[in-house]
């Protein structure tokens, strides 16, 4: 999916001012921004819930102002905060809404309904028959999903989509939602004010300012170690660190100098990390390590289990240098 000078002008205010973006098939892009920024509707053009004052937006090879918005509808995925589920409607005939729309026949839309539940953790012997007022928020947001990916849409677009999920589910259907959407292959586009939800769950980050201007678009780690904008800067840098311990991963120029007796390939007592391991995990090896007798390193081991270096909280701190010097966060 393709946007390509696209503009949205309001009675005359701009919401979106000049938008180009190409979203990579498959990729999970989420677009970030402060509020107001017309993360919304840029999403909404994509569906043709908004139609854009100028510029074009190409799915395939289609411009979407060509295509019945119905039938783009039915192509397109679309899940919301608070979901929208049909109230009067069980969870399975919800989940059922498209394939019912399209013609498919019963038994058809009975079993893909049953896969759909239980792709996103709801058995259906248990929940199928329920009513959306019978289920927590996180389990309703499930069957949202699970309704969008009815007719398997190559492209979803979620507009704050776990936004009413309490923090605790909320980590889960993130993580959760990312390895569907990795196993199904879907082209993602999803909006959040959330950085940290952006970080965790995103192929590549948009990073958004008023009139949905690009600030930014990188990878997480990219947009986390090197801010291309104050923008950026200011929305990444509270916590900045401790998102940098998640995304950056301990590399061999991170280690320490060999020393005469490390004797490299031969085991070392105490805890250990795995080159390319999450800095957060070597922060958290070290911690261990305080008890033993060599307490402030670990031994670093390659993907065949040999032992190849010490690391330290030197280690660690030359790891960040390196993520946050120029060219350093292509990782
Ligand atoms: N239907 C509308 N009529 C007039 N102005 C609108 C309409 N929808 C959005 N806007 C304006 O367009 C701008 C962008 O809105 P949009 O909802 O896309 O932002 P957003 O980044 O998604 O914000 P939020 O994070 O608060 O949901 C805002 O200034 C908003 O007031």
């Amino acid at each position: 999916m393709r946007f390509d000078s696209v503009r949205k002008e309001y009675a005359g205010s701009v919401a979106v001012d000049d938008l180009s973006l190409a979203v990579r098939e498959g990729e999970l892009l989420v677009l970030v921004g402060a509020s107001g920024c017309g993360k919304s509707t840029t999403l909404r053009m994509a569906n043709r819930l908004v139609e854009p004052t100028a510029g074009r937006i190409v799915l395939g090879d289609e411009d979407v102002t060509d295509v019945d918005p119905v039938a783009l509808r039915r192509r397109i995925g679309y899940v919301i905060q608070n979901v929208g589920l049909f109230p009067h409607r069980t969870v399975a005939q919800n989940v059922a809404t498209v394939p019912t729309l399209v013609g498919w026949d019963r038994r058809r839309t009975r079993d893909r309904v049953a896969e759909l539940l239980t792709l996103v953790g709801l058995e259906p012997a248990r929940y199928a028959r329920r009513w959306p007022h019978e289920l927590s928020g996180g389990e309703r947001q499930r069957v949202g999903v699970a309704r969008a990916l009815a007719t398997d849409p190559p492209v979803l677009l979620m507009d704050e989509p776990f936004g009413a999920v309490d923090p605790v589910g909320r980590a889960r259907l993130q993580q959760e939602f990312s390895r569907l959407q990795r196993d199904l292959g879907t082209t993602v586009m999803m909006v959040t004010h959330d950085i940290d939800e952006a970080v965790r769950m995103a192929d590549r980050v948009v990073v958004l300012s008023r009139g949905a201007r690009v600030e930014q678009l990188a990878s997480p780690l990219e947009v986390v170690a090197r801010p291309a904008t104050e923008t950026v800067a200011g929305l990444v840098g509270r916590g900045r660190t401790a998102r940098l311990l998640a995304l950056g991963r301990l590399e061999p120029a991170d280690l320490d100098a060999p020393r005469e007796d490390d004797g490299s390939g031969h085991a070392r007592p105490g805890p250990s990390v795995r080159l390319g391991a999450e800095l957060g995990d070597v922060v958290t090896a070290l911690t261990a390590a305080v008890e033993c007798p060599d307490g402030t390193t670990v031994g670093v081991l390659d993907e065949a289990g040999r032992h190849v270096g010490t690391a330290s909280a030197a280690s660690v701190v030359r790891a960040l240098h390196r993520l946050t010097a120029a060219g350093g966060a292509r990782a």
